[in-house]
């Protein structure tokens, strides 16, 4: 009989806004023990989970879970690009972008059954300025948001949208270079995305055709634009059709260089770092084994649109008739540009 696989679950205290027993007790209830060893560590600070993992990976585990979000995948998976061991995830996070485009369940039972029938891929990997993401990095808007989250001291969806919502009416869009495979292209943009993987999180897909294992980083920019624009905007950022927006431009690259006029912040999977003028963003391919579902279900609804934006900013449930539905989504455009307009 072959010798069991070491898992070690790696658990963020502090990620998403539940707490972490529930999960342990199913590992404890559902992870196939004729397949599997494991062990339990939980982070004590920031960056402890990098330095768990290096150590189980130099160890010879099989596989590292991430048991939280974005933020700690990122950790993990930076010491686990070109080693042999694979990264797992129970998504526990704010986002859970990652997850999200691999189609791994967000609940703890079925992510657990996918580490139990153990189907790899190998997923790509960017890195800016030295700093390497799995999801998405970018500057601007979404960089600035990143910093103001960090610093609220609060997790979770409401204080993202807070913080989204309050900050867009003031923050002024700046003027970016990008240096492409192609020559110099200069955008007066709110943000520029690059992204590895299609989301932000929360089925936010700011690169809708970006594909994990293509090698290219597809690259969105977000040109400045008016109030009117942000129910149209909001709509096709959770339909994955930001792309067909007149104020997107998008283009893909293997590496690109950002020169803005001033050092700032930019962000690696939504979390900040101050970086200079100049930053380059590239995308290295095949780096990180990953754990997922054999399958990707690509299951299409008519009315995902209105789940993931009701998902994303309220977790009471939906109401099934086509009419109700509609009332909603208009409600929740209203109430979008409601609180974009309302100054302070
Ligand atoms: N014990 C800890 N104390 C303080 N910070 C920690 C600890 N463990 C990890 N962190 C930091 O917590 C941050 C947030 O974690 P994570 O991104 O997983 O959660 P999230 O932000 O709720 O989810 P998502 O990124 O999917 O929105 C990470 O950047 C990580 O560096």
């Amino acid at each position: 009989m072959d010798a069991k696989k070491k898992i070690t679950f790696i658990v963020n205290p502090i990620s998403g806004t539940h707490g972490k027993q529930a999960i342990l007790d199913l590992i404890e209830k559902k992870l196939d023990l004729t397949k599997y060893e494991y062990t339990i560590c939980r982070t004590e600070y920031a960056g402890h989970a990098s330095e768990i993992a290096r150590k189980a990976s130099e160890e010879g585990c099989d596989i590292v879970v991430a048991i939280g979000g974005d933020g700690t995948i990122n950790e993990i998976g930076r010491s686990l690009v070109h080693t042999n061991t694979a990264l797992g995830i129970i998504p526990c996070g704010s986002g859970n972008g990652l997850a999200r485009h691999l189609h791994i369940p967000m609940d703890a039972k079925g992510a657990i059954d996918t580490l139990n029938k153990g189907f790899q891929t190998t997923i790509d990997y960017g890195i800016i300025d030295g700093h390497l993401f799995f999801c998405t990095c970018g500057v601007g808007f979404d960089a600035f948001v990143s910093l103001k989250f960090a610093d609220s001291g609060k997790r979770g969806l409401l204080t993202y949208l807070e913080n989204t919502l309050h900050e867009s009416l003031t923050y002024r869009p700046e003027t970016y270079e990008i240096e492409n495979s192609e020559g110099t292209v200069k955008y007066k943009a709110f943000l520029i995305a690059c992204a590895n993987a299609s989301q932000y999180g929360n089925n936010a897909y700011i690169a809708p055709q970006a594909s994990l294992t293509d090698g290219l980083m597809n690259i969105t920019i977000l040109e400045p634009f008016t109030v009117l624009d942000v129910p149209a905007l909001s709509f096709q950022l959770f339909n994955k059709t930001i792309d067909q927006n007149s104020r997107i431009k998008t283009m893909t690259d293997k590496k690109i260089i950002i020169h803005r006029s001033k050092e700032g912040v930019f962000h690696f999977d939504g979390d900040p770092m101050i970086g200079g003028k100049d930053l380059e963003v590239e995308i290295k391919p095949k780096g990180l084994h990953i754990i997922t579902p054999e399958k990707p279900k690509e299951t299409f609804d008519p009315f995902s649109l209105l789940q993931n934006l009701t998902d994303f900013v309220d977790k009471r449930p939906l109401t099934t008739t086509l009419a109700h539905r509609h009332k909603q989504l208009v409600k929740l455009n209203q109430n979008i540009l409601r609180r974009l307009s309302k100054k302070d």
